[in-house]
C-alpha cells in the first residue's frame, strides 16, 4: 500500500487530475473543507476513496496507475475491516456492551473509506497546516504514517504533542461517534498535522461508521446508571454536517452535548 500511493503522488498532475473530485462529492484528488476562495487551504493533496460497502465504491476515481494500487487497496481495507472488528468487540467488552443488537451497530455493514494524505514539504512551514485541528467524524480511524515521517499532533489539556512515526505501526484514532456511542467514556482526539520543511509526508487514514440510518445515542446499557449525555443524531446528519463545514476541532461535537 505503502509503494502504491507514494507511486500515486508522484504522477504528474494531469494524470492525478483523472481522478479528480466532481463538484458537490467527496471521493476522488483534491481538497475537502473548501467552504470559499478566501480561505487559506490545508498544505495537501488528498485521495478520498469509499471502499465499503462494494456498492458505495466510485472505480473511476480508483487509480489505475500504479497497476498494482486497485488490489492492493482492496485487499488493505479487508484487513482494516478485520482489524476494526476485533478492536470494537474489545471495546464494546470494556464498556460493558452485551446485547449483541448494540455490538451490531457498530459491526454490521459500516461504512469504510480511506483518505490518502500527502503532504509536500514547505520552506515556510511555521505559516502554514497540513491539515487543520480536528476530531474525524467517524467511529474508527486506523491511520499509517506511510512514509514514517514525523507531522501527527494530538491535543491533550490543551497542548499539542507529536506522534512519533513508527515504522509499520497504526494509530486508531477514536472519532466523534464512538464519543457519542459510549456516552463520552471513549473521547474522540482532536488532532492536526504540521508539515516539514524538507521532508515530505503520506498518510492514510481509513475510516469506520455505522450506516448512515443509524440513530446515534449514547448505548441505554450505559445511561442506565448514568446521565445522556448526548443529543441523538443519525450517522446520515452528523456527516453532513461534518462535510459541510470547515475542519474546526471538536466544535460539531459539542454543539450535540446536552450540558455544557
Ligand atoms: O496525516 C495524518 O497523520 C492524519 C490524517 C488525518 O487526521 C485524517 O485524514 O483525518
Ligand atoms: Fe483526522
Amino acid at each position: 500500500m505503502k509503494n502504491d500511493i507514494m507511486e500515486f503522488f508522484k504522477l504528474p498532475l494531469k494524470e492525478k487530475e483523472a481522478m479528480k473530485q466532481l463538484p458537490g462529492g467527496i471521493q476522488g484528488y483534491g481538497q475537502l473543507f473548501v467552504q470559499s476562495e478566501e480561505q487559506k487551504l490545508d498544505w495537501a493533496d488528498m485521495l478520498v476513496l469509499s471502499t465499503h460497502p462494494f456498492a458505495s465504491r466510485d472505480i473511476k476515481f480508483w487509480p489505475t496507475n500504479p497497476t498494482t494500487f486497485r488490489d492492493t487497496l482492496d485487499k488493505y481495507s479487508v484487513e482494516l475491516r478485520k482489524l476494526t472488528g476485533c478492536l470494537v468487540r474489545l471495546m464494546a467488552k470494556d464498556l460493558g456492551i452485551k446485547n449483541p443488537e448494540l455490538l451490531g451497530i457498530l459491526l454490521s455493514e459500516h461504512l469504510q473509506s480511506v483518505r490518502i494524505n500527502y503532504y509536500p514539504p514547505c520552506k515556510h512551514a511555521s505559516k502554514v497546516l497540513g491539515l487543520s485541528p480536528h476530531s474525524d467524524g467517524t467511529g474508527l480511524t486506523v491511520l499509517l504514517q506511510a512514509n514514517d515521517v514525523n507531522g501527527l499532533q494530538i491535543k491533550k489539556d490543551d497542548r499539542w504533542f507529536s506522534v512519533k512515526a513508527r515504522p509499520g505501526a497504526f494509530i486508531v484514532n477514536i472519532g466523534d461517534l464512538i464519543e457519542i456511542m459510549s456516552n463520552g467514556r471513549y473521547k474522540s482526539i482532536e488532532h492536526r498535522v504540521v508539515i516539514n520543511t524538507d521532508k515530505e509526508r503520506l498518510s492514510i487514514a481509513a475510516f469506520h461508521s455505522p450506516p448512515f440510518e443509524v440513530a446515534l445515542r449514547p448505548f441505554p446499557e450505559l445511561i442506565e446508571a448514568e446521565e445522556e449525555r448526548y443529543r441523538a443524531i443519525t450517522v446520515g446528519d452528523f456527516m453532513k454536517a461534518y462535510m459541510t463545514d470547515r475542519l474546526d476541532g471538536k466544535r460539531l461535537l459539542e454543539s450535540l452535548k446536552l450540558k455544557k
